[in-house]
């Protein structure tokens, strides 16, 4: 399809208020959307439901689902440019709210001295004075700004519509196999990835691979753990350890695993629960979806088994393998009205600065305000 059916047809659903959501993996060109003909909303129960998947931060709280039977898949690749026609104003920032986030963080920083836990992810709304008048236009914009994010933009009329180009995969499945990444630590990226970076960016980044390493053994077998490495994702660099191996899911299900691993100490602290209550308790406002999770849920791949074979029989050996794709919603935005809140937040251990943490979200907000300069 040309990327300019594509948008028309999203554009379309948009008009007629009805959901879709449209994305495209990391590093890959082709951009995927599901059209729901009605404005249901479908929730995920146990998780062997195929479809879309977009679950809030809070695993009490119900994952919507887009089911691959309810909609229409369509998709183009390497999408145009959409000309920039005023699909908003320039950007004008309201109400940072520096003071309230320096006494959040102190907070934070506090109960970790007392003992209540030793890292917790705490983040702020960014709300703008912003006016969109084409969404659309916006997410075109993030796929050409953040080739390597996992880029998307969703919507239900009954639930919001958000939009993001995240660096953090939360869980690859592919038949038994599985890759995921401790994503933390965060400077900015000034025209090298050859940086220092201090203990308190090692040790939160550190946290976050014991937890899901230990998380996952469980359900896990083969497990591998690469070597710490610092990553680009847009105006930033972190620290990532990639983690790898096989799920046995004879005796559990997929949901058990992703109510161990979710939220990890990348987006929520550690020990889990307590830092958890810390952000609900604390945080002066509602993440909704910002820190959740969403992606492919069991969708089909067809592979060929042996790949040297040219011939018809090849087919014969074809697999079907269930896959999911799920990444963490960070660098996101919600619009509401026709205004934008950006969601930005950062990992405080006993060592956090406010200030320093104060400025990196300003950092981390710019990755969405770049798209609606
Ligand atoms: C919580 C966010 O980022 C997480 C992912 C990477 C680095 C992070 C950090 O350095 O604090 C956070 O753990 C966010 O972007 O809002």
């Amino acid at each position: 399809m040309t990327s300019e059916v594509f948008f028309e047809q999203i554009q379309h659903q948009l008009d007629k208020h009805l959901p879709f959501v449209a994305y495209r993996k990391p590093g890959e060109i082709l951009v995927n959307a599901m059209l729901q003909p009605t404005d249901d909303v479908f929730t995920v129960d146990d998780y062997s439901e195929k479809g879309f998947v977009f679950a809030p931060f809070d695993s009490t709280k119900a994952a919507i689902l887009i089911p691959l039977e309810h909609s229409k898949g369509i998709s183009c690749q390497n999408p145009q440019i959409i000309k920039n026609n005023k699909s908003h104003t320039k950007y004008q920032a309201l109400d940072l709210d520096r003071e309230q986030h320096l006494v959040l963080v102190q907070k934070g920083v506090d109960a970790i001295k007392a003992g209540l836990f030793q890292k917790v992810v705490l983040s702020r709304i960014e709300k703008t004075e912003h006016t969109i008048t084409n969404p659309i236009e916006v997410f075109n914009a993030l796929l050409h700004h953040y080739p390597s994010a996992f880029v998307y933009c969703w919507y239900h009329p009954q639930i919001g519509f958000w939009l993001g180009a995240t660096p953090e995969t939360l869980i690859h499945v592919e038949g038994s196999r599985f890759k995921t990444m401790a994503l933390a630590g965060t400077q900015k990226f000034l025209g090298t990835d050859k940086v220092v970076w201090q203990h308190k960016e090692k040790e939160e980044q550190q946290f976050v691979t014991d937890f899901i390493v230990n998380s996952l053994k469980p359900f896990a077998n083969n497990l591998a753990i690469s070597e710490v490495e610092t990553i680009k994702a847009g105006n930033l660099l972190h620290l990532k350890t990639s983690i790898s191996g096989t799920l046995n899911l004879k005796n559990t299900d997929f949901k058990q695993v992703l109510l161990a691993l979710h939220p990890t100490p990348a987006v929520c602290g550690l020990p889990k629960e307590a830092s958890k209550r810390f952000i609900l308790k604390h945080e002066p406002y509602q993440r909704e979806f910002y820190t959740g999770f969403l992606g492919e849920l069991n969708v089909q791949l067809k592979t060929n088994r042996n790949t040297n074979r040219r011939n018809v029989e090849n087919n014969a050996y074809a697999s079907i393998k269930n896959v999911s794709n799920l990444f963490v919603n960070l660098r996101c935005m919600q619009i509401l009205n026709k205004k934008t809140g950006i969601y930005v937040g950062g990992g405080i251990t006993k060592d956090s600065n406010p200030e320093a943490e104060w400025q990196e979200t300003v950092a981390k907000a710019d990755v969405m305000k770049k798209v609606l300069q």
